[in-house]
């Protein structure tokens, strides 16, 4: 029988960035196992390493030391495998919103019904596919970052890393896009590991929410959000809601108040 293993394992995951003047611990130790089809997110106090680590895990940054896997596999570079998505959506401004799903597709040499077959089951699936001809400047904020999110989702990747994404949105489409985001996980099935300075998105999204401390970053907390789902946004409403978010907004603010040399290590290179 063949090991059944976690969607993503980091083991004492160390990073240091060396810059001329001095070298800078971002991460100090993580270790995190995240289960197969759940939903994770990340806080933590800015600059603390979250981005970092999330560009670790997609293999966009190396690591300096410990273990990083996906689904049994060591990171070593980015793959098709990891799904990524960023705060601003990366789409091609000259092609249209089909175009800009295909172009991945295409370059992967997957023949063009097949092609074609995963654009409109992915377009559809973030509700755009009656937006296909249009281009990127054509469609809202929110309606690009569904675009990016179909683009992706289209690879079939086994994991999605998503830093900010709704970072660059208005209060509203954000909470709508919170939303559609539940809806199209629910249908997909794939683990996420979701970045956010929002306490109240990481608690409305999340099966389990990891709190990291100043940088640099050790885990402080992880707080398993006990909500069954589908959840809507009357959640947002509820006295078990705040008090979740009561919760982390302590641990954080603990976190910013403690004395600088805490926050910040420096070691000599
Ligand atoms: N290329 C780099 N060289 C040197 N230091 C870096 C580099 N990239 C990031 N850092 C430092 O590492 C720390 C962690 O940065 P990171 O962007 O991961 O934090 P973050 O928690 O995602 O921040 P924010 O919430 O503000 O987006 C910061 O202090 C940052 O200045």
């Amino acid at each position: 029988m063949t090991k059944k293993h976690a969607a993503m394992e980091i083991e004492n995951l160390r990073k240091v960035y060396s810059t001329k003047k001095e070298e800078v611990v971002a991460i100090k130790d993580v270790s995190l196992t995240i289960p197969e089809g759940k939903f994770v997110s990340i806080v933590g106090p800015s600059g603390c390493g979250k981005s970092t680590f999330l560009h670790i895990v997609g293999g966009f940054i190396e690591k300096s030391t410990g273990k990083v896997k996906v689904r049994g596999k060591e990171v070593e570079k980015p793959g098709p495998d990891r799904g990524m998505m960023f705060q601003e959506s990366a789409l091609f401004p000259w092609l249209n919103v089909f175009d800009n799903v295909a172009w991945g597709l295409d370059i992967q040499g997957v023949a063009k019904k097949e092609r074609n077959e995963i654009v409109e089951k992915y377009l559809k699936l973030v509700r755009l596919w009656d937006f296909r001809n249009q281009l990127p400047s054509q469609l809202s904020g929110g309606m690009r970052q569904r675009v990016s999110l179909a683009r992706i989702l289209a690879f079939d990747p086994e994991v999605l890393l998503m830093d900010e994404p709704f970072g660059a949105l208005d209060a509203q489409t954000r909470e709508e896009m919170q939303v559609e985001l539940l809806r199209i996980w629910s249908e997909s099935k794939k683990s996420v590991l979701f970045v956010t300075h929002d306490i109240e998105e990481a608690v409305f999204l999340s099966d389990t929410v990891v709190v990291f401390s100043g940088r640099p970053a050790v885990i402080s907390e992880v707080i398993d959000i006990k909500f069954p789902r589908p959840r809507d946004l009357n959640l947002y409403k509820s006295a078990e809601f705040r008090d979740y978010r009561n919760q982390i907004w302590d641990l954080l603010h603990k976190e910013h108040h403690k004395p600088v040399q805490i926050v910040s290590e420096v070691v000599n290179g």
